[in-house]
This record gives structure tokens, sequence and C-alpha cells, in this order.
């Protein structure tokens, strides 16, 4: 055991080969260990980030440069209205104190309530209220004017019940308490302390500050009129010219408004109204996306599938989504008792919902137009949730940012782009529904004034201009449009966004790189092949076809005959191709410093003809699968064409109708079953439900699934899904099939299964199939066509490419004793010096007879035949009732035996036990062609 570990260890093949031995790693200690792993998961991480470089930059630059933009934006859109200089202020002439109001106009209320009752404030109020009469020039019996009206005449629980001008009262306790008891009732408080032998005045006025502003509104001219007034009765009073006067303020006593206000719920409302909506759109931008990167859509559109019916199945499926999602959000609305959606028109609300889900989801379509896998798809559905959180925050959540859009000293080319948003139009249409339904706050009272509510016509009225002014900005030059604007701009996102979707569609390059023209609408084609049914079917003669065509066909350097004979017959119109493949050429890459041009197909030509079944063979990356890509239409292929039963490749609505595919890599759906998926399949080509019925069961039950048709494909093993890929392929009775290695990682039981199925399937088609089994391309096959580095290098069928391609016979003999087993091989290797021996171990040995021996052949077979012991003792047969040998009595072999194999041995001297021969196999030819090409392409002739 040691000796076995110390010669593993110490051998340096194996030490290179597999890496360093764990003693030699724990020798090496942590630390070494820690950094060489980090060094490589960095190595690694970098080249991921690398690949994903879209994702990369995004979060590099496009993040901080987008949101850094829309915060300069908003600066920038301030900055105008906080620059504006203000060269000609208006002036506020302190008038008289007028009408205090309760929480509406006409509630009562009291103006004035002061303290102490004195004679000192008695007198000076009644001045007061004699200068302020005749300062507004009302009369006393006017019900306007504020009278001195002596001794209040409520207690502190009672509400005033008319509206009352200057009242004494006890003391500051019932002020205070008749303010927190009934609150917005009192405009103006005053506490008196005066000495009048020594002049001195002073009082404290108590007023509701809360709504003060620092700006140059008129309001605090009401607090100043009152100090002007009460300032002016106290000099009248003290009737010299020497009253020391002292003033202060104080802020009401506040109380919880009876009503709540739902400021959050009208300020943040759009931003959380919006996140509600935008759950939708990000999970329809990953279902795109996924379908596409797993090239589920392809499979559905090779299938058949239209792609406007693709695009407008899941629109409408999300729509609905996004019905019930508005439906629900409504409901949710009116059951919270929320003010906007109690007050506002049900429709208005609605529509506004539905149309920005329904912009945002024509959105999600373009995105995935443009976008190939779902990583970035993530990460570009939530930046635009992000911008649009931080628009419905920071504009639509501040009454200053709402309208500052039209403000007159905004670039109107701002207004323009953030209208191409939806959740621009929907933000703002929300606000003003939201002003008009959730009411306000009374900037004098401080109490919440319902609002007046949003009906449907007021989507054709003007926003009222004080929400517009409200917000500081200047609209008399551009005024805010109407409401119903909004609308018109959530549906001219749609119908923008929907032109967009189908543009990049066309392209924006797919996983395969496939795109048209970026002018491809002025092609008549383009029209044509869109109005076209999948059924229509235009035929050309493949006589037409092939001149137009203009193929050149060189043969290649070193072609084999076989393959020059092909393209000459692919040429000939007279001979009946099913599918004929002429002068396919693909090509990867460009020419350029930094790239090089690669060839992967080179200028292939085949014809199959109908009920044949074509094994295409080569190593990983010879081109098979971009043979079959394109002929599919997946790819584009450079130069060349083929023709499908006189339809050519460029027609692809109609090739479509014929072809049946099943892709290397399987393409199911996770969470759908296999009734399910073979009902889509058979649905999109057009199959009756019978039709669909009979496939579920004679289908599934050929390829061993009906036992678990009802299970889920991610549950199914690799094997499952290879058979569900590979009925697929066969539904909508397809006249050229195409098998990408279809039965990789299947046991053998259901390979066989597999290859029946196939059989009894080709009647009537043309099979093009790929594999690494050699013993499936034998067993299926008609003929097999091997490619290297993209060219075709044999074709023909099995047997014939075995006796041009293969290297002899192989024998393989048991010696009878080890003294045979020595004559055996002398004898051998002196007549046959060019026989290869194989393998002698184990009593065996193996020869493999170059093709130059096939003459002495049935000779040599005729001395084994005749030196092998009794023949009785043998089974002739495997288990497969394969014949595996011949048993005879023997002889001892040298060339007189060769003239006279008749001569019979002596018993004693049979030297063989049993023995068996056998052509060279598929395989065997395989690897010498594909040899044979490597040395040409790596010496460059190629
Ligand atoms: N989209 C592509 N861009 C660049 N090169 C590609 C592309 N698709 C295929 N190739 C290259 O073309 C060559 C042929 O690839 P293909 O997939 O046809 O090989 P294959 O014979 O099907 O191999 P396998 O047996 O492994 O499936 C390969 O060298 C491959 O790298």
């Amino acid at each position: 055991m040691d000796s076995d570990k110390e010669s593993l260890t110490s051998n340096p093949k194996l030490n290179s080969a597999a890496g360093l031995n764990a003693i030699q790693v724990s020798s090496r200690g942590y630390f070494y260990t820690f950094m060489a792993q980090l060094f490589k998961m960095l190595n690694r991480n970098f080249i991921l980030l690398k690949r994903y470089y879209v994702s990369t930059l995004s979060q590099v630059f496009l993040s901080p440069i987008a949101f850094l933009l829309v915060m300069f934006a908003l600066q920038k859109a301030i900055d105008v209205i906080n620059k504006k200089s203000i060269p000609h202020p208006e002036s506020y002439p302190l008038g008289p104190l007028d009408m205090c109001q309760g929480q509406h106009r006409s509630d009562p209320c009291i103006n004035i309530m002061y303290y102490p009752k004195s004679t000192d404030s008695d007198a000076i109020m009644s001045i007061f209220s004699n200068n302020n009469l005749e300062r507004s020039g009302i009369s006393s019996t006017s019900p306007f004017a504020i009278n001195y009206e002596g001794v209040f005449d409520l207690d502190v629980n009672t509400p005033p019940k008319k509206k009352y001008g200057i009242v004494s009262i006890s003391d500051e306790n019932f002020l205070y308490n008749y303010c927190l008891i009934n609150p917005n009732t009192t405009a103006f408080g005053i506490s008196f302390e005066t000495n009048k032998a020594a002049d001195i005045y002073k009082y404290q006025i108590w007023f509701n500050t809360t709504m003060q502003r620092n700006d140059t509104s008129a309001f605090n001219t009401r607090v100043l009129g009152l100090i002007r007034g009460i300032d002016e009765a106290i000099i009248g009073y003290s009737g010299n010219g020497n009253a020391k006067i002292d003033v202060d303020l104080k802020d009401w006593p506040t109380v919880p408004p009876e009503e709540s206000s739902q400021t959050i719920i009208s300020t943040l409302g759009p931003m959380f109204l919006f996140s509600a909506q935008m759950v939708i759109f990000i999970n329809f931008v990953l279902m795109l996306v996924t379908e596409k990167e797993k090239r589920l859509r392809e499979s559905m559109q090779l299938a058949g599938l239209r792609s406007e019916v693709y695009w407008i199945s899941w629109y409408l499926s999300y729509s609905a989504l996004a019905f019930l999602c508005v439906l629900v959000t409504m409901a949710m609305g009116a059951a919270l008792n929320l003010d906007v959606f109690r007050n506002a028109n049900f429709f208005v609300l609605f529509f506004n919902f539905l149309l920005f889900n329904l912009a945002m989801l024509m959105v999600g379509c373009m995105l995935s137009a443009i976008i190939n896998n779902s990583q970035t798809a993530v990460l570009v559905s939530v930046y635009i949730f992000v911008i649009g959180l931080i628009l419905m925050g920071a504009v639509f959540s501040n009454p200053s940012f709402t309208y500052i859009w039209w403000d007159s000293g905004t670039s109107p080319a701002i207004r323009r782009v953030l209208m191409l948003l939806p959740p621009f139009n929907f933000g703002i249409m929300f606000v003003t529904v939201s002003n008009l339904a959730s009411g306000s706050i009374q900037p004098i009272t401080g109490t919440l004034i319902p609002g007046v509510g949003f009906k449907w016509k007021n989507l054709y009225e003007n926003i009222p201009s004080s929400y517009v002014q409200s917000t500081g900005v200047n609209s008399e030059i551009i005024p805010v449009p109407k409401p119903v604007f909004f609308f018109y701009q959530l549906l001219i996102n749609i119908v923008m966004y929907m032109a967009l979707t189908w543009y990049m569609d066309n392209v924006v390059p797919n996983n395969f790189r496939v795109r048209k023209s970026p002018l491809f609408f002025f092609s008549p084609l383009y029209w044509r092949s869109l109005l076209r049914s999948n059924t229509t079917n235009k035929d050309v003669s493949t006589k037409d076809w092939l001149s137009r065509l203009k193929p050149s066909l060189p043969p290649q350097p070193n072609e084999d005959e076989d393959v020059t004979a092909e393209r000459r017959s692919v040429l000939d119109s007279n001979i009946d191709y099913s599918l004929r493949i002429v002068d396919l050429h693909k090509t990867f890459g460009k020419e350029s410093p930094f790239s090089t041009k690669f060839t992967a197909i080179d200028s292939t030509c085949l014809g199959i003809k109908e009920g044949e079944i074509l094994a295409l063979l080569g190593q990983n990356g010879a081109g098979k699968s971009t043979t079959m890509n394109i002929l599919s239409g997946i790819m584009n292929q450079t130069s060349g064409d083929a023709l499908f039963y006189g339809t050519p490749l460029r027609d692809q609505r109609s090739i479509r109708t014929l072809l049946g595919i099943c892709p290397q890599h399987d393409i199911l759906f996770d969470e759908l079953n296999a009734v399910e998926h073979i009902t889509l399949y058979g649905g999109l080509k057009g199959l009756s439900s019978d039709e669909i019925e009979r496939i579920i069961e004679d289908g599934l039950n050929a390829v061993r699934l009906y036992s678990v048709r009802f299970k889920l494909s991610k549950t199914y093993s690799g094997g499952m899904k290879r058979r569900l890929s590979v009925l697929i392929a066969t539904i909508g009775n397809p006249k050229v099939v195409f098998f990408d290695e279809p039965t990789t990682g299947m046991d053998p039981v259901n390979r066989r299964h597999v290859w029946r199925y196939l059989e009894s399937f080709k009647k009537g088609r043309v099979i093009i199939l790929t594999s690494h089994s050699m013993e499936e391309a034998d067993v299926l096959s008609d003929r097999v066509a091997i490619m290297a580095h993209g060219r075709l290098r044999a074709l023909g069928t099995s047997i014939k490419l075995k006796s041009k391609f293969g290297i002899g016979y192989r024998f393989s003999m048991i010696a009878k004793n080890t003294s045979s087993y020595g004559v055996i091989k002398n004898t051998i290797s002196n007549l046959f010096p060019e026989a290869i021996l194989e393998d002698d171990s184990a009593g065996s040995i193996i020869y493999n007879f170059p093709k130059e021996n096939e003459e002495k052949i049935p000779e040599f077979v005729s001395w084994l035949e005749a030196n092998q012991e009794n023949l009785e003792d043998y089974s002739t047969q495997d288990s497969n009732g394969f014949d595996l040998s011949m048993t005879i009595p023997t002889q001892a072999f040298d060339m007189e035996f060769l003239n006279n194999p008749s001569s019979k041995a002596n018993d004693d001297c049979k030297l063989i036990s049993a023995w068996s021969m056998s052509q060279t196999s598929l395989e065997e030819v395989f690897l010498k062609i594909i040899r044979e090409a490597q040395v040409e392409y790596e010496s460059g002739n190629w």
C-alpha cells in the first residue's frame, strides 16, 4: 500500500497531469493556499465581469451618471425659480383687520379675545375697534364689522354661535382652555399688562404661526396690521407721546385635528402607487428575456409561431394581470377610505393606472427586444424602477416641482423628454387628481379643507391656477395642459414603444447575431413575407433556383472523390433531391487587427432524398450544429443556399411548416409537463385536438414517457428531456427533420427505443442527424457524412466508408496454452509482417491485418479453423446472436498449408482455443479520417 502511494507521488507524469498532491499542498501552509485560491478566484471574477461587460459598465458608469443627471436636472429646474430676480416687488399696504373665519369661511368664529378685563384694556380695545372700522370704511352695522362687544357671553365648552368682533375674557386660563376645546375658532388672543401711571403698556398676541412661510407672501400683514392697530390705540389712550410699548407674539396651543389630513398619502402616494404597479413590469421583462435567453421563443418560432403572435400573447396576458392589479389597487384605495380614491372619479384613476401599466408593458417589450440575457434584464428594469421612484419621490411628492416643467424659465426640451416617459405622465396626472380630490390645509386656521373632488369633466378643464401658482411657477406664458393631455401622452407612449419594439426586434442582433438591415422596412420582401400566411408555399423550380444561385463550386484541395461527385450531383436538377444544399458557407468574425475571420462551414454541398437518414459526423467544433442552425433559419449563412422540397431557405415562413427540429440543448419549459408541451407545439403546428391526443398516446408511449406525462419537465432526467425533445421535433408531420445529437445522455435501452421510433418515422421524409455515437450512425443512417474543420471529408453508406477507409481486418485468437501463444505470434509476424499486434494479454492475441493482405484472408481463416481444438466445446453465438467463432481441429500453419489447406493437422498440435474476425468499425474509419484531416489542417495544406 505504502509503496503504491510512494510510486504515485513520485511519478512525475502523474504529478504534472493532475497537479500537486495533497501532501505537497498541505505543506505549503494556509497563507500560500489562501493566496493562491484568492488569486484564482479574483481572476475568475475578472473574466466573468469582462464577459458581462454590459452589466459591468452599467454598474460602474450608467448608475452614477443616470442618478446624478436626474438630480442635476432637478437642481437646474429649481434654480430657474430661485434665481429669478424680483426687481419690482409687490407692496402690501397694512390694511385693517378683516373678519375671522372658522374652518369654513361662513363658520362662526371670534376675531379677538383679550384679558384681563380692565379700564386700560377695555379702552384700548374700544379705540382699536373704532379705528379699525374707520380704516376699513364699513359701518358698525355691517355683518363684516369687527365691533367691540364687551364680555364674552359663552362658557369655555361652548363653541361660538356667531361671528364675534372683540370680546373680553376673564383670564389666560379661559383663553387657553377655550382654544384647546374649540380649536380653529379664534383668530387672535391678546393679554395685556398695563401701567398707565408709568406709561408702560405690554401685550402679547396669540396667533397661528404654523403656516408662516419664509417668503414674500402677504400672509403676515394680518398680524402686522393688528399690532399697528393696537399700538395706535395705546398711543391714543395714553394721551402723550411717551408711552412705552412692548409686544411679543405667541403661537396658539395646538390640538390634533379631528380628521386625519392624509398628507403622507397625498405627498408620497405617487411613490407607493408607482411601486405597486412596477412589480408587474419587472416580472414581465424578466419573463420575456429569459424565454429569449433559453431559446424558448426561437423554438416556438421554428415550430411556426409568428413573432407578432408571440408579442401580442405576452402583452395581452400581462395586460390582464395589470387590469386585475389596477382593480385591486382601486379596491384597496376605497377600502382604506383614501381621499384620492374616494373623491375622484373612478374611471379617471382607473385609466391613469391602466394606461400607465400598458405603456410600461410596451417599454418592457422594447427592452426585451434589445436585451439578450436575463441578468442585464433585471439590472435595467431595476434601474428604470429606481429612476421612476426618484421621479415620483422628488418631483411629484413636492408641490414645488410638480408643474415646474411648464415654468417660462424651464427649457421645453426637458418637458418634451420627460413626456416620453410613462412614469412622468402617470405621476403628473395622479398629483393633479390628488390635489383636487384630497383637499388641502387651510393656511389661516391650519385645518384640512376637504377637496372639491375630481370629476370626469375636470379632465377637460384647466388645472386651477391656484394649484399651479402655489408651486411658485409662473405658467402664464406656457399654460399647464389640461389633465386629459396626459392620458393622450400615455397613449402616445404605448404606440411609440410598440413601434420601437417592432424595429428593435428586427435589427438588434440576437444570440446568434441574426439581424435585419436598419432600413429593412423599405424592403417589399419584408412586407410580403409578413403578410403571407404560414401555409403559403411558393415553390420554385430547381432549375431556376440553381441558375439563379450560380454556384462556382470548385472542388476543395484534396477533396474526396465522393464529396466532389456530390457537388456535381446537387447541381443536376434531374436528380430528385428533397433537400439540396449548395455551396453553404459560414464565417464568423471579421478580419481586423484585433480579430480574425473564422470559417465554420466551407462550401458544403449535399443532396438528400426522401426516406433517407443522413448522419452528419464530426469532432466537436467541426460545424455540424452551425449547419443545422443555418438550415433551420436560426443563423444566417454567409453564402450558399438550400432548397427544401422546392422552397428556398430564405423563405423562412414556408420552411418552418416543413421543418422539425431537435436542437442540441433541450429547449423545454420547466413549468410545463409533457402533455402541455405536445399540446403547445401541436397547436403551433396547427394540429387538431384529435391529432394532438394521438401524439400524446402513441408518441409518448413510443419514447416511453407516457407514464410521466403529467410531471413537469424540470423534474425529468437528462435522457427523459432528450426523448421529449425528439418527440416534439416530430410533431406536425414535418417533411424535413433535424436531430442534433438526439440520444445524448440516454441509457442503451431507451436509445434503442428512440432509434426504433426514428426508423419508423423516416418514411417519406428527409432526416439529418448529428451524433458522436458511431453505433447510432451505423444503425440508423442510410448515408454518413464526416465533417472536419467545416468541410465534408467523406460521404457514403457506412459499408462503403468502411471498405474505402477501413484499415483491414481484426483477428482475435485465444491461445490453447503458453507454448502455442508464442508459436501463433511468431508465425503471424513472420508470414504477415504488415499485421499490427494490438493486444497480447491474458492468453488473447489481437492482430489488425491491413487491407493489402485481403487476398490471403481466406487461407488464413482456413488455417485458423484447422488449428482450433474441438469445435463442439464452444458456443458460436453471443447473447445477441452474433457469430463469434468457428471451431475446427487444428494444424500447424505454414506456407505449405496455405497451398494445401485441406491437409489435416495432428490433434495434439492444436494451437487455438477460439478465434473471431471483424471488419474495421465506423469509429475506426472516423478516427482515421479525422486524423488525416488534422494533419492536413495543421500542415497548412487545407
Ligand atoms: N455564434 C458563433 N460565433 C462565433 N463562432 C461560432 C459561433 N457558433 C459556432 N461557432 C464556431 O463554429 C465552429 C463550429 O461550431 P459548431 O457548434 O457548429 O460545432 P459542432 O460540430 O456542432 O460541435 P459539437 O459536436 O461540439 O456540437 C466552432 O469552432 C465554433 O466555435
